[in-house]
């Protein structure tokens, strides 16, 4: 039997530990707020009370955690994975954060013995439940061939990017294009609405042309029935935004449409709604 870590259970990590669980694997959880380990452990799943324990007793360790914050406090913090990571074992680690961070939790995994791999992914809630996200891996070689069946299991596509840092400036890339069409959509949707076009029509129209999509189809109905319940949370978008303007300031490259989705994600945020969809940055631009 296959045996993996997982560490943090959010929105994604739950339902890709889950796709491990259900397809036969030994899987060893933790989170940070026990309560939502629980119905993990009633499918089967075994609790470690830190994530120390959980790379201690694991070959290969995935994590899915919020933000650069999460993922530092995770790997460093008391009781961390440094504490537990020894001779050989692995370390993957799925969190959407910058490349400098990723390379700081790299270079101390690989530090203390272990190996190191940066996997973050693209792909919502659904596809996480359903097994097809597409996995951005770069950095350990050997690590990745070892946590492909794990990786089959969560992900349709898997690809290996080279050195850590490649992965997470990928995600950040298409993430920042994914922000961008959002904020546009929903500027294009509330001026129809403010002109008298019926949203059913927009959708139609833009549907039937090269602009669609399958975010924009799924969303946009959505969007309509005023539900923002969250898949993707729009405080984790506008991290990916941010972080995204800082790869720009680092590498010379303007960002102007960027940055100012940045700022309309960050009114957002200021206005309450960043535990919502990214979705319902609608909200602030309709108001
Ligand atoms: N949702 C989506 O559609 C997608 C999200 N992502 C990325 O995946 C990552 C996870 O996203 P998602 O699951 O939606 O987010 P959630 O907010 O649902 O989950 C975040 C997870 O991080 C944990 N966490 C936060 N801060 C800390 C901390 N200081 N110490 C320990 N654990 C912490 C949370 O623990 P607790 O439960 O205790 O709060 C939780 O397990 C993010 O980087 C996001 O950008 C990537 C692709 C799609
Ligand atoms: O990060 C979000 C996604 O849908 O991908």
């Amino acid at each position: 039997m296959q045996k993996f870590g997982f560490i943090g259970l959010g929105i994604m990590g739950s339902a890709m530990a889950k796709n491990l669980v259900k397809a036969g694997c030994s899987v060893t959880i933790w989170n940070r707020s026990p309560e939502k380990a629980e119905e993990l452990a009633a499918l089967g799943a075994e609790r470690a009370a830190t994530p120390c324990e959980v790379v201690e007793s694991c070959p290969v360790t995935f994590a899915m955690l919020a933000d650069p914050a999460a993922a530092e406090e995770v790997c460093f913090g008391k009781h961390g994975v440094l504490e537990g990571i020894g001779e050989g074992r692995g370390y993957v680690d799925m969190s959407t954060v910058d490349p400098a961070t990723s390379q700081r939790i790299g270079v101390a995994v690989v530090a203390k013995g272990g190996r190191f791999l940066e996997a973050p992914v693209s792909g919502s809630k659904k596809p996480a439940e359903d097994g097809t996200l597409i996995i951005l891996a770069a950095g350990d070689r050997n690590l990745y061939d070892e946590a492909m069946p794990g990786f089959e299991k969560m992900g349709k596509k898997i690809i290996h990017l080279g050195d850590v840092g490649k992965g997470a400036e990928m995600k950040l890339v298409v993430n920042m294009v994914m922000g961008g069409m959002m904020a546009c959509f929903c500027e294009g949707l509330a001026l129809g609405e403010k002109a008298g076009l019926a949203t059913d029509a927009i959708l139609d129209v833009i549907g039937a042309g090269a602009m669609a999509n399958p975010m924009f189809a799924l969303k946009g109905g959505l969007i309509r029935d005023r539900n923002f319940a969250p898949a993707f949370p729009l405080k984790h978008m506008q991290k990916d935004l941010r972080l995204a303007v800082a790869l720009g300031d680092r590498v010379g490259q303007p960002l102007v449409a960027s940055a100012a989705a940045n700022e309309l994600f960050k009114g957002a945020r200021a206005a309450g709604f960043g535990d919502e969809d990214f979705s319902a940055i609608f909200k602030t631009i309709e108001r």
